[in-house]
């Protein structure tokens, strides 16, 4: 690379673009640690009665694994309250990695079967909207992060956000 100047210019901004695309991927990670989308999972039956840790889990009944309360758990991540995605950055835990301190997809046999699509969609739309606008809140707004607790995870109170503009060619936006 060193005798191809052009190459590794090139190569440069593939490297630039490579981290960001790792950040925002740690970014993603983080805030489905912090406000996993399905906090408890979906139940699960089992179909024999086992014994897990000690507990007996008697076959047929409702098992509700609750993801939120175990990735915030401080026995397993340090500063868990702070929102740190650079804490992805320095491990190689994924969504695959049957890491039972971080499942926002579920784990082993019954995980998410859209595991593969969501990690593509959420980076390209995030991507898509950090690309294409400066976002701001409105004056005097302090976002709040509190969870409402429900099959499904919202935000206690919605968030609204001030997308501009930031592409020179407004067309691009029709
Ligand atoms: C950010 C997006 C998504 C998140 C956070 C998510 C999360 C989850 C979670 C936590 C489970 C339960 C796993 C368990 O109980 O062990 C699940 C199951 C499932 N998800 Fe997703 N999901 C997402 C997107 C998708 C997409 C895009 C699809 C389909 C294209 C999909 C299809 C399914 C199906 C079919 C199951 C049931 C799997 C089974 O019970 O065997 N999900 N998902």
């Amino acid at each position: 690379m060193a005798a191809n100047p052009t190459h590794h210019a090139r190569m440069k901004h593939v490297e630039i673009d490579h981290h960001f695309i790792r950040e925002k991927d740690a970014v993603i990670k983080e805030t489905l640690r912090l406000h996993p989308v399905a906090p408890l999972l979906i139940p699960h039956v089992p179909s024999e009665t086992t014994v897990i840790g000690g507990f007996t889990v008697p076959k047929g009944c409702r098992v509700f694994i609750n993801a939120w309360v175990i990735q915030r758990d401080p026995e397993l991540w340090d500063d868990p309250l702070r929102f740190h995605p650079e804490r992805f950055l320095e491990t190689d835990i994924n969504y695959r990695s049957n890491n039972f301190g971080f499942f926002p997809f579920g784990s082993w046999r019954r995980m998410c079967v859209g595991v593969s699509l969501a990690e593509k969609m959420v980076a390209l739309l995030l991507g898509s909207l950090v690309h294409s606008f400066e976002w701001g809140l409105s004056e005097g707004t302090k976002p709040s992060l509190e969870d409402k607790f429900g099959i499904f995870l919202k935000k206690t109170e919605s968030l609204v956000g001030i997308p501009v503009a930031r592409l020179p060619n407004l067309e691009q936006y029709q």
